[in-house]
């Protein structure tokens, strides 16, 4: 090629490139479009957010372009609507909810919306029968568990964490972590020993979900690189089989326990006796999750606030006083119980000023649009993310004066714009904006509240939070007031403070009323378990049906992204040991459905066979005469009329449905063979099942369809060549033979009725 063709070729191409570009970024920044900052073609805005601290760089587009109550950015090819303006969050995500409350993909977790069926991080979910049937559930035992006051997990935890505040203050960041884990610990598992380990697993799922987690979640074509040239897939492969093997392990021990009657009341327990014979969770798998993912959600959610409360009463310690003057008051000494809230409107005002100043979801949690929408004269295309900005919301001047300051009052003084009456209610952490929006608002509310009411409550009562003194220079040192990590869900970076008892005496009290609770615990535990191993009080909580659940086996699927390959043996001593389980039903078909429709199949086919056996035929025969009657000719001529009529449904309806009753129990053999979620039970008398319509449609076709030939051939017996004197033989004949279209059809729906029933289960129970 001539050098000036190549010149001339390569000035097209760069000409048509920066054309193109021009359209791109003419399209991107539209100006009828919502205001934001200047979008570039591809990268859209993503060269100059930061990792850290996002939700400053988003307020700082919010002063400049969300005067509206929005703006818009785009990341890579994703569109965000950033709410600022609570009005407007209202708008599209309370009063829009029906098609706002979709959640984006989180490229660094598998299947993070179960689009697939993983059925696993229930806050993450899309809006999907999954997120549904979960969030009914959820919703359902933590509304169970306020109402109970905890069991007194609460109180306990607390307690404890008193204690080792007084043993070891400079551990406070880790034993309040922990005080958070070990009630969620309880509330699930009935287990706090367990907290350490849910603390470790809730940290990597927070950090493998957010923004600031794994470079996959900004750059998110990396994580399709191949599985040998990508470290975060493997190492999310990992995290994540550790993760789910420990839910499961814990599902199954809390089986293992109920199975000897050892077994305390906690959720899982309430899931595997009452909640698993009518709902519609899946299975096993499903039900480790769901229950697991609230004891995860419970720890940093709780943690964050309960931190941040700890460097406000440092900074203020006029607050701090003022609290622990109206808890000595109201509880006369004693530490404060959940009865007393309504009496404690300083407690409640500084948590939710806590709240308020320092917000734990700074960014909010993302929804995604459904629809294409219009709103406020801005178009909204399918798919956008809308960002309900919570720091925005939150540093709204009109709302809140003095934003940036720590001002309880805010909460308790008439003529703030936030005050509310009456002061025995008000203020609540119910419904604040950083619990969320529509649909999708927080489960656990209520929770947060209670544990802050408690445990900041037992801090007041017990220690003055105060700064700690450099040993070197006797000075104070400072407790950082804008010091914390990204993540999703944010806490202050590590600090250093005191935690000094307020008296002796009160140090005293603190310690023997943990010694009293932990005594008082081991005690009651003990009592269980000696009625448990005595037989009668376990009696009430074992031998009860449990719905049938597969045990598991090995299994590979073959799409990587959704794939739940549970691959260590986590218990190995475990009757219930499993190496791998999928989560999903196969091409996301709902086994139950099938397994649902195929048993009624069956039934209409018993049915049908019985009312031909017993009423058509029959009725067809009524006063048949005898082959030496003048009249027999034309009857027998006279049923072969008949017949086809009869039959007729016979053949257009009935064989078909059997023929899929065959298809219909397969999968369900196959679903129950291979532990996808769905109906439990043994696959092998769902594959008897299939081979009862099996037979049915053979015995049809080889048996059956002769006889109606002949019947049919009796209205011209001349052509046909049937033996006319034979008539009713052949009736007759076609009754006996009909039994098999009875039995096999009632065999197959009713073994596949009683193993959907549970009924396999109780056996092997
Ligand atoms: C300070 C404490 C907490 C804050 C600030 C908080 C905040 C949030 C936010 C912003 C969302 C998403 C809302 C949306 O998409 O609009 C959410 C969802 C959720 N939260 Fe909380 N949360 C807290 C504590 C808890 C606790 C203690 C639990 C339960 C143990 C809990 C359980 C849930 C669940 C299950 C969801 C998912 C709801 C759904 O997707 O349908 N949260 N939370």
């Amino acid at each position: 090629m001539q050098p000036v063709t190549v010149a001339v070729l390569g000035i097209v191409l760069v000409g048509v490139a920066v054309v193109h570009y021009i359209q791109a970024f003419r399209a991107i920044n539209d100006p009828n479009g919502p205001p934001g900052p200047t979008q570039y073609p591809l990268i859209g805005r993503i060269h100059d957010l930061p990792i850290n601290l996002m939700w400053l760089k988003f307020k700082e587009w919010a002063d400049k372009y969300g005067a509206g109550g929005l703006y818009r950015t785009e990341m890579l090819g994703s569109k965000f609507i950033v709410v600022t303006d609570e009005k407007v969050a209202e708008d599209l995500l309370v009063r829009r909810a029906k098609f706002n409350s979709d959640r984006p993909v989180i490229r660094s977790l598998f299947d993070s919306k179960s689009t697939h069926g993983s059925m696993e991080y229930l806050p993450l979910m899309g809006r999907n029968q999954y997120w549904a049937r979960q969030r009914k559930l959820s919703h359902a035992y933590l509304t169970e568990a306020t109402n109970a006051h905890y069991h007194g997990a609460m109180y306990f935890e607390a307690k404890r964490w008193l204690a080792r505040l007084i043993a070891d203050p400079d551990g406070f960041q880790s034993s309040l972590e922990d005080m958070a884990s070990k009630v969620m610990c309880q509330l699930t598992w009935d287990d706090p020993t367990l907290s350490e380990y849910c603390t470790k697993s809730a940290w990597g799922l927070l950090t493998q979900m957010s923004p600031a987690g794994p470079i996959t979640n900004v750059l998110t074509p990396l994580w399709h690189l191949p599985w040998f040239l990508n470290p975060w897939k493997r190492a999310e492969r990992k995290r994540h089989d550790e993760q789910q093997a420990w839910w499961m392990e814990r599902l199954l021990s809390v089986r293992k326990k109920m199975a000897r009657g050892e077994m305390r009341p906690c959720w899982t327990r309430q899931f595997l006796e009452k909640t698993s014979l009518k709902t519609s969770i899946s299975g096993d798998y499903e039900a480790s999750s769901v229950i697991g993912m609230l004891a995860l959600v419970g720890i940093f959610t709780v943690a964050g606030p309960l931190s941040y409360w700890l460097v406000a009463m440092v900074h203020h310690p006029e607050w701090q006083a003022a609290v622990q003057r109206e808890i000595d008051e109201v509880c006369e000494g004693q530490l404060p119980t959940l009865r007393d809230t309504p009496n404690l409107p300083i407690l409640r005002a500084c948590i939710k000023e806590t709240m308020r100043w320092k917000p734990n979801v700074p960014t909010g949690v993302a929804h995604e649009t459904e629809n294409d929408d219009v709103y406020d004269g801005y178009f909204i295309p399918k798919g956008t993310r809308i960002l309900p900005l919570d720091w925005a919301f939150l540093r709204n001047p009109k709302k809140y004066p003095d934003p940036e300051s720590f001002r309880p009052e805010r909460w308790l003084k008439s003529g703030w714009p936030t005050y509310q009456e009456p002061l025995t209610q008000y203020p609540t952490l119910k419904g604040m904006t950083s619990f969320g929006w529509g649909h999708r608002q927080c489960l656990g509310m209520s929770l947060t509240q209670d544990e802050l009411v408690v445990a900041c409550g037992a801090l007041a009562w017990c220690f003055n939070l105060k700064p700690k003194k450099d040993p070197a220079t006797g000075l104070d040192i400072p407790v950082p007031l804008d010091k914390s990590n990204s993540l999703l869900i944010i806490k202050p970076d590590p600090f250093q403070m005191a935690f000094e008892p307020r008296s002796e005496e009160r140090k005293q009290e603190a310690l023997r009323l943990w010694e009293e609770a932990e005594k008082s615990d081991k005690r009651q535990r003990a009592a269980f378990l000696r009625a448990a191993r005595g037989g009668s009080p376990a009696e009430l909580f074992e031998k009860r049906p449990t719905r049938a659940m597969p045990e598991f086996e090995a299994l590979e699927s073959k799409k990587e992204d959704v794939v739940i390959r549970i691959t260590n043996r986590v218990n190995p001593d475990s009757d219930f040991e499993f190496v791998g389980s999928s989560p999903s039903t196969p091409m996301g078909i709902s086994t139950e459905a099938v397994t649902g429709t195929t048993i009624a199949f069956s039934f209409i086919l018993f049915g049908n066979a019985i009312t031909q056996s017993f009423m058509g035929v029959p009725a067809l025969l009524v006063d048949f005469p005898r082959p030496s009657d003048p009249n027999f000719s034309e009857r027998a001529r006279h049923l072969g009329k008949q017949w086809p009529v009869f039959w007729a449904v016979g053949n257009v309806f009935f064989r078909p449905i059997s023929t899929l009753g065959i298809f219909g129990y397969a999968y369900t053999a196959y679903v129950a063979s291979r532990n996808f979620s769905g109906v439990g039970g043994d696959w092998r008398l769902y594959a008897l099942s299939a081979a009862c319509h099996l037979v049915t449609v053979i015995h049809s076709a080889v048996n059956m369809q002769p006889l109606n030939n002949k019947l049919d051939g009796l209205r011209d017996p001349k052509t046909s060549g049937v033996d006319v004197n034979m008539a009713e033989w052949y009736a007759r004949r076609w009754i006996k033979l009909n039994g098999v279209r009875m039995a096999m059809p009632l065999v197959a729906g009713g073994v596949a009725l009683w193993q959907v029933l549970g009924g396999n289960n109780k056996m092997t129970a």
